[in-house]
């Protein structure tokens, strides 16, 4: 019987539990892997033992200084709770448990740990490293990333904080000489951080060489007061993640000692003398951590809002199928079922190549370390287009999740506004989408450059496939093929036509006299259109791959359900590209939509099973809608009861104004 199932539980909830076509817990084993599923639950039973990582309140009902008060106070308790809950060597074992005793939205060590701590091991020197990597992990200082300015994010040629060498004291004056060059953003900067990771253009001997990285310490050690020639503040409520102290930070001629330059791959030496690094990207491997780690953060958001999704939508009744049958459970609806599942199909899709991506941030980090740069452009090809594509998919995804579940679906009780709009962040942070949809198109025009010239480059999983010779017409028919390879062909086919077109085009523009970026700014809807084409073949590549490795069969062929609709969702996605230059027809677009409705129907007897699989607490959930036990409704109204408004019957400033003006009418009224 499914671990899910407890006693007074909804009962609809706990039929459908019942109905599961294989053992949930065998599939948690599976998607987690047997070990850290293991870890999971025991974490979880950790935090639950430790009721003071509760909040005392619903974080709905908190003001902005109470949210960052109760997360510094839980960031507190899980540094101390850490080495006794957790292995903190595994980063798995931290972000499950950050996530479980701090929540989503925002905490004083988030860019510590995401963002600081990855720029000291990648861009310090050793020693360099030896001195502050320590003091970082030892929680002696909390630092940030302050790279975006008012006037500049995407564009880091532009920023305009200056570090400008002195040979004679051998220090950086740090300097912030417009209102534009303002760092604003950085997570955690506002009150909580006391050192930062500060981009700022080196200049030296006169010549400025770009944007570098420096380690500055903000406050003092002691007070917490900004340090001479700083001004630091927060930037004030956001669309989401309130409870993250984003801020803003100006230098004025602040001197810091030459060593603050982050070392490891550009140097000054004491005389001024600048050492080039040897790629001139390398200082960037902070953000392409982040973005990496994007993809299974948005497959998290997935993951978390099908969840609340399906259980709401098998305890929620509303209208009948069949007239005078009874209502039906609204997953019952097909549309409902089109909404929310390929949620999940994309879900775990986004976790699949998370997982790829990840590895191949750390194996191309270990390769560097030995000298070896030649993955860093491919690594960065595919994380950018990756990130954008499963933000801005996720995005999407979550609202639909949201809309699935009607007026309550709109409720904070619901979880699915904190989780939106922190989910949706990511569509900005780290390369605004459309920046890094054409970061991977340059690649890709590359590639298109290689294929007319008839010189592929050397075999590289990620574009190999843009070589080869595809069949002219799609193959998509009835048939059944476990390795859809009409499928990822069609892809295939489709990403290689727009990237060849639009490499074509680009030529043809500059041979009517554009300059090339012209030319690029007239081509780049196209471009963004390639990305996407390479990227969703990535995805569904991936997918496939990993299903195939499953050899349980029950498992095997639940998966199998999520794939078929995983890859036939996307081929009606992208029909207009595939239909337009005929190797589709309308035929094969009617056979990818009945896979489509087919697989909703395969799925929805195991839908509240495969949510459970995912193994997420109601403590991650923080949705009333998605509890476990399904007992939406009462605990809906005991929400509302806490809500800070019902502390008192009649509002203390009611009779000020509106009761005023209702008795002024009524006296008027009689007269
Ligand atoms: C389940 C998950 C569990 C746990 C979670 C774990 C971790 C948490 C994950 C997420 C964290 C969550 C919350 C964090 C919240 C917020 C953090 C946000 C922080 C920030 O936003 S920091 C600021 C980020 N800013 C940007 O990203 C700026 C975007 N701009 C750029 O990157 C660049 O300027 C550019 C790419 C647009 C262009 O760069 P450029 O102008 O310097 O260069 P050129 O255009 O001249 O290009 C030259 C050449 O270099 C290539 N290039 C560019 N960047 C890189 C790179 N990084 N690596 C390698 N190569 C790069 C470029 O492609 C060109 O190549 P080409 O050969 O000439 O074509
Ligand atoms: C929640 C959140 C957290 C953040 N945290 C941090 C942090 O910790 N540290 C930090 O340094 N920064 C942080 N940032 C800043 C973030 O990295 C930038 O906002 C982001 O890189 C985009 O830069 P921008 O805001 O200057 O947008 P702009 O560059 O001004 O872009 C505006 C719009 O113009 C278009 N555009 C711009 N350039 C191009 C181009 N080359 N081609 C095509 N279109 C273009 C895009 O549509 C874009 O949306 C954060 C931002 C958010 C929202």
């Amino acid at each position: 019987m499914s671990r899910y199932i407890r006693e007074g539980d909804n009962p609809d909830l706990t039929e459908e539990r019942r109905k599961a076509s294989f053992d949930t817990e065998a599939m948690a084993e599976l998607f987690w892997g047997a070990r850290n599923l293991m870890r999971r639950r025991e974490i979880a039973n950790y935090v639950e033992q430790h009721r003071e990582f509760d909040d005392p309140q619903p974080t709905a009902f908190m003001t902005r200084e109470e949210l960052i008060e109760n997360a510094t106070r839980k960031a507190v308790l899980t540094m101390e709770h850490a080495e006794k809950a957790i292995d903190i060597t595994r980063d798995e074992e931290s972000h499950y448990f950050n996530a479980l005793t701090m929540g989503i939205d925002g905490n004083p060590f988030g860019l510590h740990l995401v963002m600081a701590i990855p720029t000291i091991m990648n861009n310090a020197d050793e020693g360099q490293q030896d001195e502050w990597l320590p003091k970082a992990l030892n929680r002696e200082f909390i630092a940030t990333y302050a790279q975006t300015e008012m006037g500049h994010g995407t564009n880091l040629k532009k920023l305009e904080t200056t570090a400008t060498y002195d040979p004679k004291t051998q220090e950086f004056i740090l300097h912030s000489p417009t209102i534009t060059s303002t760092k604003w953003w950085p997570g955690n900067l506002g009150k909580s951080s006391n050192y930062s990771v500060v981009m700022a253009q080196l200049y030296s001997q006169g010549k400025c060489y770009g944007a570098h990285p420096f380690f500055v310490q903000l406050r003092d050690l002691r007070t917490h007061k900004p340090l001479p020639g700083i001004t630091v503040g927060d930037i004030g409520p956001k669309f989401g993640i309130n409870t993250n102290d984003n801020g803003f930070l100006r230098f004025d001629q602040v001197r810091i000692p030459r060593r603050s330059m982050f070392m490891k791959h550009a140097k000054i030496l004491p005389d001024g003398t600048y050492v080039p690094p040897s790629h001139s990207k390398l200082n960037y491997s902070a953000m392409v951590y982040v973005r990496a780690a994007v993809v299974s953060l948005m497959a998290s958001h997935l993951l978390a809002c099908s969840t609340i999704a399906v259980r709401y939508s098998c305890i929620r009744r509303q209208g009948e199928i069949t007239p005078g049958t009874g209502e039906v459970k609204v997953l019952d609806y097909q549309t409902q079922q089109y909404r929310i599942f390929p949620q999940i199909a994309r879900g775990v899709a986004f976790r699949l190549s998370g997982n790829y991506i990840i590895q191949l941030y750390r194996q191309t980090m270990t390769d560097i370390k030995n000298g070896d740069i030649s993955a860093v452009p491919d690594l960065h090809a595919i994380s950018c287009g990756l990130k954008a594509v499963t933000s801005y998919q996720g995005a999407l995804g979550l609202e639909q999740c949201r809309m699935a579940c009607g007026g309550h679906g709109y409720l904070q009780a619901s979880g699915f506004p904190l989780q939106y709009t922190v989910a949706i962040g990511a569509c900005t942070y780290e390369g605004e989408n459309m920046v890094m949809l054409l970061q991977t198109a340059r690649h890709l025009i590359k590639m298109a450059k290689a294929i007319r010239s008839g010189r592929p480059p050397k075999p590289n999983k990620v574009i190999d496939y843009l070589f080869k010779k595809g069949p002219t017409k799609c193959l998509i028919d009835q048939t059944y093929d476990p390795n859809y390879q009409s499928v990822l062909e069609a892809f295939e086919h489709l990403s290689r036509r727009v990237t060849l077109e639009v490499y074509d085009r680009l030529v043809q523009l500059q041979q009517q006299g554009r300059s090339y970026e012209l030319a690029w700014n007239e081509c780049a809807v196209d471009l963004c259109k390639a990305t996407r084409a390479h990227v969703r073949t990535f995805l569904a590549k991936t997918f496939v791959e990993e299903v195939n490795k499953i050899a349980d069969i029950s498992l095997k062929s639940v998966f199998q359900d999520l794939l078929q609709l995983y890859l036939f969702y996307e081929v009606t996605e992208c029909a207009a590209g595939l239909l337009e230059d005929g190797f589709m027809s309308g035929q094969q677009l009617t056979y990818a939509k009945k896979n489509v409705y087919d697989a909703l129907a395969k799925i929805r007897p195991n839908a509240a099973a495969i949510v459970d699989s995912f193994d997420i607490s109601d403590r991650e959930l923080q949705s009333v809608l998605g509890r476990r036990d399904g007992n939406v409704y009462e605990n809906l109204l005991k929400w509302a009861q806490m809500s800070p408004l019902n502390k008192h019957d009649v509002l203390p400033f009611h009779h000020k104004y509106l009761g005023k003006m209702m008795d002024e009418a009524r006296q008027k009224s009689k007269l």
